[in-house]
Formats: C-alpha cells, structure tokens, sequence
C-alpha cells in the first residue's frame, strides 16, 4: 500500500492506491442498480461511511434492502419516490433523508447521484454523507429565529407562518380553526409599581399558562409588549370560547409573585370563515379584544 498522500505528477494511480483512497473517504461512493422488476442492490460501495449502519457490503452487493430497511418511517416513500422520478426522467437525485446506524441513531444523510440507463435496468452513481450536525444547528437557528427571546414561546413570525398553512388546510378540508387574542391589562401600571423585571416575569409565568392549557397542535405566539396570540387548530368557536374563559379564570387566580387577583387579561376571539385571508381573521379577532378592552376587561369577547 503506498503511503504518499498524492500521487507523485504524471505518474498512473495504481489500483490499490485507488483503493485506499476511497476507503479513507469522509462518506460513501456507491452505485445502485435497479432492474426492470424494481429490485436494487449496491455492485459498488466504498468509503468510510459504509461501517456506520453496521451492515455487510456483501449482503448490500445483493440486495439493498437491509439498507432501505433503516430509512425512518417518513423518510421511506420520499426516498422511493425520488429515486422513481430519476429513473423516469434520467435526471439527478439530490435529497436527504435519516438512516439508523449501528448504535440505534438516526442520522442525517444527504445523497447526490446520477442515473444511468443500462441493459439491465437502471444504475446510479453517487455518493452520500452525513449532515447530522448541519441539519442540527439549521434546526438551532431555525427555532431561534421563530422564538420570542423573553417569553420561549414563538414569535409573530412564526405565527404568521403557522396561520398561512392552517388557513389553507382549513379552507381546503372545511377544518374549523380559531384565534385568540390576548393582552394583559394596565400592564403599564404593572411595571410602574413593580418594576419592569417584574414585568417581564409576568410576561414569562403568562406564555407558560397558556401553553399549559393548551394542546400540543396550539400555537402560543407572542406579538410584541403585552399582547400574544392563541391559534388552535381543529378548534370551533364554542370550545375556543370555553378555553378562553378558563384560560381568563386562571391568570386572574394566579399569583404572579405579586399576589393573587392582580393580573387579568382581555381576550377577543374569532373563528376563521372559509376564503378569509389571514388579515381578516387578525383583523376579526382584534375587534373582539378591542371590544372586551372597552366592555371593562377581564373578559372574553367573540367576533361577530
Ligand atoms: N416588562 C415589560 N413590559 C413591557 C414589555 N413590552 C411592553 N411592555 C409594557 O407594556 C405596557 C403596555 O401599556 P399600554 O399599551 O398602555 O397598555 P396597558 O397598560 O396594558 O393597558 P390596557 O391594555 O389598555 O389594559 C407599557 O408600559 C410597556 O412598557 C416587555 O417586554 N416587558
């Protein structure tokens, strides 16, 4: 085995120097054969990677099925599909999906390859290489930029995005969906007696009551200063309306560590009509809060 790390100039690489190198690689080279009857198998696999899945080359020669075996459940039809439409149309594949290694972990593999119609079916050439910790720290920034820093609940950025797909499915399948709007009450006179740290907890100990008594498909999104905003899915007006008086029951017995009955919350409410756009129902359910606002607070109003 020669031991340069390059080629000396002009000189051929001889097999075993091939060999070693590819070996050595960060992730895998592979082809992939599919014959007419849709069975796959791997003629070739090299590089570093192909140790992780703990699976023999030898059985993957054979058959790529123990392979496809550790794709994650969702991941599988997307993979099958992409592979389908290159076959037809000869063009690239280029996708990422989550592998179970050896050591039961799911990582992420990112895959570029290119087809080949042959005699005997269709042939890849490609490679993958795990992405795991890009895709984690995407993940990261992604929750970051989605995320109210004082509360932890999301911001009005995801809110919007979040109320964009609901409406949509909501005007596709004829789904109910609702929103609230909340805000504190003379928060202002809060932070005057308080302390504005004080207020922040406030603001704090609220998002976390409201994710509490929410489900896991709710969104609870905070607008700005004092105000935030409820998004349940699946969720008529009625049983919008019983949450938010429970939701209103609650903050105003709670004590914010400023004793109980000291903080109270108006909430207006309204339910998305198919074909409103997501101005209208902000727009609807902010009405409802003005009005529970000017009806005294410490109230839940419903949009008309
Ligand atoms: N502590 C704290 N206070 C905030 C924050 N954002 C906004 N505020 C305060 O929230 C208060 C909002 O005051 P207003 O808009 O007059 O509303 P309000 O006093 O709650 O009165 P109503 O809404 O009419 O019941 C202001 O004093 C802001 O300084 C924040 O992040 N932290």
């Amino acid at each position: 085995m020669p031991s340069n790390d390059v080629m000396p100039g002009g000189e051929r690489p001889q097999p075993d120097w091939i060999l070693e190198l590819t070996e050595q690689l960060p992730g895998v080279i592979f082809q992939l054969h599919r014959a007419p009857d849709g069975r796959m198998h791997f003629p070739y696999l090299a590089g570093s990677g192909t140790q992780l899945t703990g699976i023999d080359r030898g059985d993957l020669a054979q058959n790529a099925l123990p392979a496809l075996e550790r794709l994650a459940e969702t991941d599988y039809p997307r993979l099958m599909a992409a592979i389908e439409r290159s076959a037809r149309w000869q063009s690239p594949i280029t996708t990422k999906f989550r592998l179970r290694m050896a050591d039961d972990r799911l990582s992420w593999i990112a895959l570029r390859a290119q087809p080949r119609k042959v005699d005997t079916g269709v042939l890849w050439y490609g490679m993958m290489i795990d992405i795991s910790e890009q895709m984690a720290e995407e993940q990261r920034l992604r929750r970051l930029s989605d995320t109210d820093d004082l509360t932890g609940v999301a911001n009005r950025r995801k809110l919007m995005q979040r109320l964009d797909e609901e409406i949509s499915l909501s005007n596709r399948h004829a789904l109910p969906l609702s929103l609230m709007m909340l805000d504190l009450d003379h928060f202002k006179s809060i932070n005057d007696t308080w302390g504005h740290l004080q207020g922040d907890q406030v603001l704090r100990d609220l998002a976390r009551l409201c994710r509490e008594m929410l489900r896991e498909e709710d969104l609870v999104a905070r607008l700005g200063g004092e105000e935030f905003a409820l998004l349940l899915p699946l969720t008529p007006e009625p049983h919008c309306r019983q949450l938010a008086e429970r939701l209103r029951e609650r903050i105003a017995d709670h004590d914010f560590g400023i004793g109980p009955g000291r903080i109270t919350v108006s909430i207006g409410i309204a339910e998305h009509r198919i074909g409103d756009s997501r101005e209208t129902l902000i727009h609807r359910a902010d009405d409802s809060l003005y009005a529970a606002k000017h009806g005294g607070r410490n109230q839940v109003m419903v949009g008309s």
